[in-house]
């Protein structure tokens, strides 16, 4: 046998296993949460298997334990159900709903838990699409980004420390850091940037739960077809030059390579990835069906994206981690 040959030498303990790589750990992980405006509510969502719908009362009840497990950043989606939806989605910055409620009570309940708010049009707009629409219904680009960078202003304002468009409407960026700077926040919110975000089959059990599946067509032409290499790369590279601070990758197992070219790309920004709500259903899924045992297969999974490239990851499996990461050897 040639020396160079043996590896084996170099991995025969669970200690120098570790030293193979960067390892996953809490302050990686964004938790998704959804809330609801019904202020009670604690509603399952069936294809998101432990996840639920919150009201503003029952945060404490919810994060409270993971928060004490050690649980360090959030990213809130709010899930109008009362409200009047309308074509520019008026709701996403009322005072009194459901994301700006729950910024301030999560401030005040747990001022050491880093918010991050998603800020998108389509949860709000009675067409369901994320962002404005010309009479054709071809999507009208500077009425959408004026309009979702007072929608992340208002989100500033209201206490977050991060907000996250995920539209993927052109020139986004720079007109939500312009905003933030003229309005005083530029040093106090960060701006993180689903950059390479693609029109997915993995967003359905999110869309069950948001209620936010646009009534007609599709969001091809915002969100970036699947094969698209040099875009996801040229959409990086426009949003690290107009001011993001983080930029993400979504979905995130099925676009490793994308996450890998990102970790070029926007080398000195943190890189974050998004396991989708598809991804974690799957991951399930396949678990229940006894082809694989679920911790291993969640490790493995999140374990690529950090191999790949990414600093933090946004999944659902959070709380089990939370568990997970205090059990490893
Ligand atoms: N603004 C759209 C948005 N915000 C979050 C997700 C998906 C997140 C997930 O699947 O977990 C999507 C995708 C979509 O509906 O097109
Ligand atoms: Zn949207
Ligand atoms: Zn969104």
């Amino acid at each position: 046998m040639e020396i160079s040959s043996i590896l084996q030498g170099g991995y025969q303990h669970p200690l120098s296993r570790t030293w193979q790589g960067r390892q996953l750990n809490k302050s990686m992980l964004m938790y998704p949460i959804f809330i609801t405006d019904d202020d009670d509510a604690r509603v399952e969502v069936p294809t998101l298997p432990g996840q639920c719908r919150w009201g503003v009362n029952r945060l404490e009840g919810f994060l409270g334990p993971l928060v004490k497990k050690g649980l360090a950043s959030v990213i809130l989606f709010g899930v109008p159900m009362k409200c009047q939806k309308d074509p520019h989605g008026g709701p996403a910055d009322d005072p009194n709903g459901p994301v700006i409620q729950a910024i301030k009570k999560i401030r005040q309940l747990f001022p050491d838990l880093y918010i991050a708010t998603d800020v998108c049009l389509c949860e709000y707009t009675s067409h369901g699409h994320c962002g404005y629409l010309r009479e054709d219904q071809t999507i009208d680009t500077e009425l959408s980004i004026a309009r979702i960078a007072e929608v992340a202003l208002a989100y500033a304002k209201a206490g977050a420390h991060c907000v996250a468009p995920s539209d993927m409407m052109d020139g986004r960026i720079q007109a939500i850091k312009r905003r933030l700077i003229d309005e005083g926040y530029g040093n106090r919110c960060t701006l993180m940037s689903y950059s390479a975000k693609f029109a997915s089959a993995l967003y359905g059990p999110f869309r069950d739960a948001a209620g936010s599946s646009p009534s007609f067509g599709n969001r091809k032409c915002y969100q970036l077809p699947p094969n698209a290499k040099g875009l996801a790369r040229r959409a990086i590279k426009r949003d690290v030059n107009e001011g993001a601070d983080i930029i993400m990758v979504k979905p995130a197992l099925p676009y490793l390579d994308v996450i890998s070219d990102a970790a070029e790309l926007a080398r000195d920004l943190p890189l974050a990835c998004y396991q989708v709500s598809g991804e974690y259903a799957m991951v399930c899924a396949g678990a229940t069906q006894g082809v694989y045992d679920l911790r291993t297969m969640a490790f493995e999974t999140c374990e690529s994206m950090v191999r790949a490239g990414a600093t933090i990851i946004l999944t659902y499996f959070t709380p089990q981690f939370l568990d997970w990461l205090d059990e490893k050897p």
